[in-house]
């Protein structure tokens, strides 16, 4: 979508919310992310085992760079109410839930010790990592939240899409579970108002700074569910 600057954009706005700026000219690319048939494919339970293998190998590699991130973001955020959630967060991706999840995930579906530890990266994991890198050693809290945003609240568009039963396997099911529901839909929340706190303060050129690390990580998530369906 055309590059819009926020004050003129909100002018017109149904929603004139910082966060929606961002989604809305991250079209269409974020609608791809959230209808991609490799999502869907997840949330009917009919992903091939091998697909789904390769695609949680890769995405384990994400997901450290991902908790480096939030720990940047306890770094970074500009006071302590927001440091909170994020080592809420950080505490709960590195010990309980997705980290388990890896593990009994990738070992159902037969993947070596190796698949975890130092895959070979496929391009776009290793484009998305250091898009992350770069957020992070920025400690630049608005261009943190950004990347963290597209991350969660894609990752809750498509999973709030998954209809009922829920798929048997649980390797499908506890992705989607993992990504929708109240706890996570409050998480997202939290992400999209801290944007929309401190976007409408940053000057023009850092609004668009961190539109540009928006739109980048949506394009990253699009390619990244293109390299699952093996696109
Ligand atoms: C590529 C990707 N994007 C987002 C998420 C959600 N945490 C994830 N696990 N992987």
């Amino acid at each position: 979508m055309d590059l819009v600057p926020y004050d003129e954009w909100r002018a017109s706005a149904v929603d004139p919310a910082f966060s929606e700026w961002l989604r809305s000219l991250s079209e269409p690319e974020w609608t791809a992310v959230v209808n991609h048939p490799f999502a869907a494919s997840i949330t009917r339970g009919d992903v091939a085992d091998d697909d789904m293998r390769r695609y949680l190998i890769q995405d384990f590699q994400f997901v450290d760079s991902f908790t480096a991130l939030l720990g940047a973001a306890v770094a970074s955020a500009d006071n302590f109410e927001s440091r909170v959630p994020f080592g809420r967060f950080l505490g709960e991706t590195a010990t309980t839930e997705e980290k388990t999840y890896f593990h009994r995930a990738l070992a159902a579906l037969g993947a070596t010790p190796a698949d975890l530890a130092s895959p070979p990266l496929e391009p776009v994991t290793a484009d998305f990592r250091a898009l992350m890198d770069e957020a992070r050693t920025s400690l630049d809290y608005p261009l943190v939240l950004a990347v963290l945003s597209v991350a969660e609240w894609s990752y809750l568009g498509w999973a709030s899409l998954a209809g009922e039963p829920s798929p048997d396997n649980f390797v499908h099911r506890e992705w989607i579970e993992l990504h929708e529901g109240p706890v996570f839909r409050a998480w997202v929340g939290f992400l999209r108002g801290e944007l929309d706190r401190l976007g409408p303060g940053l000057t023009s050129e850092g609004q668009l700074r961190v539109l540009d690390f928006f739109r980048r990580a949506v394009r990253l998530e699009l390619r990244f569910f293109d390299m699952a369906a093996g696109a």
